[in-house]
């Protein structure tokens, strides 16, 4: 549409989270929502293609980690020639959407934000706890006010994208600068552990005119497809995103045998990343422009907890970061590093109050599944190497069961080895680590521990109440965290609050949900118009 006004995008307010307290409607509605998602027959879905499903071959199911018997989804698995389809008219509807005006790419954001805060809230809510195995609060923090807010605030920050124009204009001149979409497509690949994770990857390099081929999760396939049908009913033109469900290797060879990989942009795992990141740099002689390469990936998050403490206030919001959600989001905290005039009370408050975190598929639990088989193992796993370990003791948990769901007890690990494998490697689940600090280390001794222990940077956290002590531990872990607490947990980035992402092995920090992620998906070009002319060759100073 032409703009023949200098219109004003609305003014941002942050989704608010829904209570789902004892009594209230919305609690109501919700288990409606979700018992009914129990009794229904799996749903079919397909690769969707230019908007409309694709029927392919062969097929996968995802199950819900409450009830491993519980398919959810059938979905049909996209092959490698239906891929270069999706990419050949994703290329040809780019023609068209990279010229659309930033107005009415914000009006179909704003659009899917109120269907999904209306219409399809509670599909939503439903597709996400019973898909990735959430309580109420969890999925309303990710699938509903995190998603909402991402649609909300990129419309905005592309906005001030574009109104970074050259400050200087010599006399006579007018430079302007406009951002234009990358060259070639964009390939997304999403985690399950956040629907909104997924809803940032995609909509990130579409608001400024890209297009996108998207791989979903196999733990997300049910709210992935439900976003995907949601931005369709939003008016997003067809082509713009194309949903590939399918086998990763696959979809991302098939996907990589095209030569205008404009950009990869990818949540999940560190070593996956890498192979990735390896795949591109193998093939840099084939590609039509360098493709970029954008990953938030594993972390190794820390509390660090001094003497001076309110001991209380970090045992609780350590349980909130460890646990919540079984530890799966990749802020969540899984080392802590605790004074030792403090560690006993901080230990027994841990023991306690995590004793009471009920288990479960009810409304009202507090921790559910871990994501599916595969996690259940790695997590049981390491728990039985921490029963095996002279150094390590179990304070709590440990308790494993996959008899119905992909159960693991929240568990505490106490080491006496700051070296430890439990202090080191990421283990993506229920599983913290303790490890108790001579307070006569406190200083550069127990930073350079701390910052030197794990190849990650994603999040951490210090809990102080001497000022002098926060100041000296912001500074010195300048570089051992992305994001960074005082006082608080590590885990609950907002975006635009605290714009999440990490370095190091944690990946290339572009932070979602930020005008610097949104920087990486244009290649700006510079337009200098001179308004004067010129009718002699030579410079002043060729003058004799
Ligand atoms: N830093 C962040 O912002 C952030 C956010 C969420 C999750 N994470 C990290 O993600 C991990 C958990 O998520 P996950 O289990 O979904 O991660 P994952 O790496 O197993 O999978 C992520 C995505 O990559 C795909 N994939 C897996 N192997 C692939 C391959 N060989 N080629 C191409 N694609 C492949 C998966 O199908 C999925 O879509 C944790 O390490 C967590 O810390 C990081
Ligand atoms: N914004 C979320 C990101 C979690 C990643 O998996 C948090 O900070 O907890």
């Amino acid at each position: 549409m032409s703009i023949l006004g200098s219109y004003q995008l609305p003014a941002l307010v942050n989704e608010p989270f829904t209570s789902y307290g004892p009594g209230s409607p919305e609690r109501a509605q919700l288990g409606n929502a979700v018992e009914e998602l129990k009794k229904k027959s799996a749903v079919n879905i397909y690769p969707n293609v230019d908007g409309q499903d694709v029927h392919a071959g062969d097929q996968a199911q995802q199950t819900s980690p409450f009830d491993h018997k519980h398919v959810l989804t059938n979905y049909h698995l996209a092959g490698a020639d239906l891929v270069q389809r999706a990419i050949s008219s994703a290329l040809e509807a780019k023609k068209s959407w990279s010229k659309s005006s930033l107005h009415d790419r914000a009006a179909i954001f704003y659009r899917a934000a109120s269907l999904l805060q209306n219409e399809y809230r509670n599909e939503m809510m439903a597709a996400t706890m019973l898909g990735q195995g959430k309580n109420p609060y969890q999925a309303d923090i990710d699938c509903v006010a995190e998603s909402i807010d991402f649609l909300k605030i990129f419309p905005t920050l592309a906005e001030q994208l574009y109104k970074a124009q050259p400050p200087f204009n010599s006399p006579g001149v007018w430079n302007r600068s406009e951002c234009r979409p990358i060259d070639g497509f964009v390939y997304a690949i999403s985690p399950f552990n956040f629907t909104a994770l997924a809803v940032n990857l995609v909509l990130a390099p579409i608001i400024v005119g890209n297009v996108v081929i998207w791989k979903p999760s196999p733990g997300a396939i049910l709210s992935s497809h439900l976003f995907n049908r949601i931005m369709i009913e939003a008016g997003l033109p067809a082509g713009v995103l194309q949903f590939l469900p399918g086998d990763a290797e696959l979809v991302t060879d098939a996907v990589f045998a095209n030569r205008n990989l404009g950009a990869l942009h990818f949540t999940g795992s560190t070593h996956v990343f890498r192979s990735l990141w390896k795949k591109v740099g193998d093939k840099i002689d084939f590609w039509v422009s360098y493709p970029r390469l954008i990953g938030e990936t594993s972390g190794k998050n820390f509390h660090l907890v001094h003497k001076t403490a309110k001991v209380r206030n970090a045992a609780l919001k350590t349980i909130r970061a460890a646990f919540e959600y079984q530890g799966q989001k990749c802020s969540a905290c899984s080392r802590v590093y605790v004074s030792k005039s403090v560690a006993d009370e901080f230990i027994e408050i841990l023991d306690v109050e995590t004793g009471k975190l009920t288990m479960g598929d009810k409304l009202t639990d507090f921790c559910g599944p871990v994501i599916n088989s595969a996690a259940f193992e790695r997590v049981k796993k390491a728990i039985e190497s921490a029963k095996n370990d002279s150094k390590t003791e179990i304070l709590a948990g440990g308790e494993c069961d996959d008899s119905v769901g992909y159960y693991i007890r929240p568990t505490i690990l106490k080491t006496s080895d700051p070296n430890s494998e439990f202090l080191k490697s990421e283990i993506f689940g229920p599983v913290i680590t303790i490890y108790v600090y001579e307070d006569s280390t406190w200083g550069p001794e127990l930073f350079q521990l701390i910052d030197e222990t794990s190849p990650f940077a994603l999040s951490g956290a210090v809990f102080a109440n001497d000022r002098t002590v926060v100041i000296q531990a912001a500074e010195e872990l300048r570089f051992s965290a992305g994001n960074f607490y005082i006082n608080d947990q590590c885990t609950g980035a907002m975006p635009g609050h605290q714009p999440f992402g990490g370095s190091r092995a944690s990946g290339t920090n572009d932070k979602a949900g930020s005008i610097t992620l949104l920087q990486r998906f244009v290649s700006p070009r510079t337009i200098k118009e001179n308004f004067a002319t010129i009718d002699d060759v030579r410079y002043p100073s060729n003058y004799e």
